[in-house]
């Protein structure tokens, strides 16, 4: 219906603010179903049916007026809007205390209340309408408020971006369906305002202010005012971070003993270490800010915070001190921004009082590895084993063969060959060269000391055991290699005990309990023919075979005399250097008397009698005469010759008795046990009377 058609009807004029119930009151009486509203001045400013219906219309657009439905925010035709009482329903249904009318342009241009009262508004008043409107929808805050029921009646454009949710998704529903969280329900309830709290939505923490919007006394609605403070929290966490890191640095820098120094890339001093300011005598709280030039003499951290390239051990005069500083850029994202500074030493002087102190440390760690090797690796290797001739090569071929394994290993061969020397140097070639290498005189010790040599002891073995036990030589050797020296002197007891650990890899200590396992290189040697021994009961057969997994018969001197002037050669070396002399070396007549002897002390026995030659000989001689050879090696080409003696009693004893422990020695093809058995005397003595002559 166009306006045209509306001048036509009949018109009550009503005054703007009427109720709408007076209206229909008077449009009846009138017997007319509508009426145009108009002002003071008699312009249209809508019109009202019969039944309630309300249209208001702003009178310059009267030719194409319409209404918006905030609700729907659907813009229709004037002449369809709703009915008061469907308004009403609205209003009920919604819990809406008014509904704003608006004209085509979607301009309010009026209020309907609740209770049927339209309020239009002045031009004025739809200015601030307007403006309140856009000053929401502009706020950086979220705004939403409810009306009485808890309905949302507002949503703005920040609320929409901080909670992600859409105005109409939230407008016209109850808040405790669409936001849980705002408790504007509880403001509703308790009429109280809930200042600057902090709730979390959608991964979102926002603090918020919640107040009731009153009218008179009467609690209408609540509004929440909300901002998002994800991001200022972050940003206060970094903060944090950023203190507490920069506090860990103060205090590392602080705890260093030598001075340190950071400058920002002007050259500013940003940090100094207290050690730093006691040295140059100055106060920290003063020299922060300041440039470095000005606080310590002779720097060059301005420079290396400009140029980025660092600087090392330099030389620094600070008060009279020729210190040593080292001077490194801070370099962020590829750029300077800075420098520290470190005194590395307050004095040069005090560098070479270090560096002495090193040298002799390092000194002293190579001397205490060598006496180390030499006390638990043993000093020889496969290069110490003199000996070309076709048997010692094939022996050492096999020996070198050996060490690349981990299995046992029986040397066979007379006293004096070498057979330690194999050893150690299967030993040393061998993964376990970094492991001890220990070992065991079987023959030296007597049988009831033998097994706690061997297992060692737990406290309370025995009367007289050691505090907190001992360990044994199987212990001592973990990781390496136990050497059993003179295997056939061991008693047949201790060979079963023997043969269990060999068989189990394992044993315990002597009166305790713990099992220990044996992670160790086992080398047996003796000079002793086992064969025959086994046959006579005196050694045991299984133990045999679990030692003869490798065997290697080192053959005596005598069947290799081609290896004589090679060995003169290496021993006369090693004695010079013990005894002090320089001597060149043998006289042919010598060398060829030495490759006619038979040697059974074999190598021992060579270096024995070298060392004798040499301390014998006179300080111009350097050859070595056969005078200088005792008789008995002499003997061998001049049976006449004289033996010589000493000229005391005492003294002829005692030649008297090492001749005839060489002569049984010999007899007993170097065997000591068989040696001291046949000069009816016990085995311990006879090692004692072995060493008393220097008899190796
Ligand atoms: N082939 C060799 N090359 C260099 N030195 C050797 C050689 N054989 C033996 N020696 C030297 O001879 C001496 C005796 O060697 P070693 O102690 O190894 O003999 P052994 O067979 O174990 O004697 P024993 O049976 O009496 O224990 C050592 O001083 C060693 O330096």
């Amino acid at each position: 219906m166009r306006i045209r058609d509306l001048m036509n009807m009949n018109v009550v004029t009503v005054l703007p603010t009427m109720m709408l119930k007076e209206a229909a009151v008077i449009l009846n009486n009138a017997g007319t179903d509508k009426a145009l509203v108009v002002d003071d001045d008699g312009k249209l400013i809508g019109f009202i049916s019969q039944r309630g219906f309300i249209k208001a219309v702003a009178i310059s657009k009267i030719e194409d007026l319409c209404v918006q439905d905030i609700m729907t925010n659907r813009v229709v035709p004037l002449l369809y809007t709703k009915s008061v009482s469907e308004l009403k329903e609205e209003f009920t249904l919604n819990q809406c205390p008014f509904f704003p009318v608006v004209d085509g342009e979607n301009r309010p241009i009026g209020i309907l209340h609740q209770n049927d009262v339209v309020t239009y508004l002045s031009d004025r008043s739809l200015l601030l309408v307007e403006e309140t409107q856009a000053i929401i929808q502009s706020l950086y805050n979220g705004v939403t408020a409810v009306n009485a029921e808890g309905i949302v009646t507002l949503f703005n454009a920040a609320a929409e971006f901080i909670t992600g949710l859409t105005a109409d998704a939230v407008i016209g529903h109850h808040v405790d369906h669409v936001l849980p969280n705002t408790r504007l329900s509880r403001v509703l309830e308790t009429g109280e305002t809930e200042v600057n709290q902090q709730q979390t939505i959608a991964n979102c923490t926002i603090i918020t202010t919640r107040s009731p919007i009153f009218n008179g006394n009467k609690v209408i609605g609540a509004v929440a005012v909300f901002q998002n403070i994800t991001e200022l929290q972050t940003v206060a966490v970094e903060l944090e971070n950023v203190k507490n890191l920069k506090s860990t640095l103060e205090s590392a820098i602080e705890s260093f003993f030598e001075g340190i120094v950071i400058v920002d890339r002007s050259g500013k001093i940003t940090m100094i270490n207290q050690s730093y300011c006691d040295f140059l005598g100055v106060e920290r709280e003063r020299v922060i800010g300041l440039h470095v030039v000005d606080v310590i003499p002779n720097t060059r951290m301005h420079v290396v915070a400009q140029d980025g390239k660092a600087e090392i051990t330099e030389i620094q005069r600070i008060n009279d001190h020729n210190c040593v500083v080292t001077r490194i850029p801070i370099v962020k994202d590829g750029e300077t921004v800075g420098a520290v500074g470190k005194v590395v030493f307050k004095d040069v002087k005090d560098l070479k009082i270090l560096s002495n102190k090193l040298n002799k440390l390092e000194f002293e760690l190579e001397y205490y590895k060598e006496e180390l090797r030499k006390a638990y690796g043993g000093k020889y290797t496969f290069d110490s084993i003199i000996g070309t001739s076709e048997k010692m090569q094939w022996m050492k071929s096999i020996a070198m063969k050996a060490a690349k394994g981990n299995s046992t290993v029986l040397i066979l061969g007379e006293s004096g060959t070498g057979k330690e020397v194999f050893a150690q140097s299967i030993h040393n070639g061998s993964i376990r060269n970094n492991g001890p290498f220990i070992k065991v005189n079987c023959a030296a010790l007597p049988e009831n000391l033998l097994e706690t040599e061997l297992f060692g002891y737990d406290e309370g073995a025995f009367t007289g055991a050691k505090k907190g036990g001992k360990p044994g030589k199987f212990e001592l050797a973990n990781r390496g290699t136990i050497f059993l020296d003179e295997i056939g002197d061991m008693p047949i007891s201790m060979q079963v005990k023997l043969l269990r650990v060999l068989q189990e890899r394992e044993f315990e200590r002597v009166g305790g309990t713990k099992t220990i396992k044996l992670d160790l290189r086992v080398i047996a040697a003796t000079n002793r023919d086992l064969t025959k021994m086994i046959e006579k009961g005196e050694f045991r057969q299984d133990l045999y075979y679990r030692l003869d997994i490798i065997s290697l018969a080192i053959p005596p001197l005598r069947e290799r005399t081609e290896d004589i002037p090679a060995l003169c050669d290496m021993l006369l070396k090693k004695i010079n250097k013990r005894v002090q002399h320089d001597v060149e070396g043998i006289a042919a007549a010598t060398l060829k008397l030495l490759m006619a002897y038979k040697w059974p002390g074999n190598v021992r026995e060579l270096e024995n009698v070298l060392e004798r030659a040499l301390n014998l000989m006179d300080d111009h001689e350097v050859l070595i005469a056969p005078e200088h050879l005792p008789p008995i090696v002499k003997k061998v080409n001049k049976e006449s010759e004289p033996i010589e003696v000493s000229d005391n009693l005492a003294g002829m004893l005692d030649d008297t008795e090492k001749q005839a422990i060489l002569k049984v020695l010999e007899e007993a093809g170097g065997n000591k046990s068989k040696a001291a058995k046949i000069l009816g005397i016990h085995r311990s003595g006879f090692y004692q009377k072995l060493q008393k002559h220097n008899i190796k």
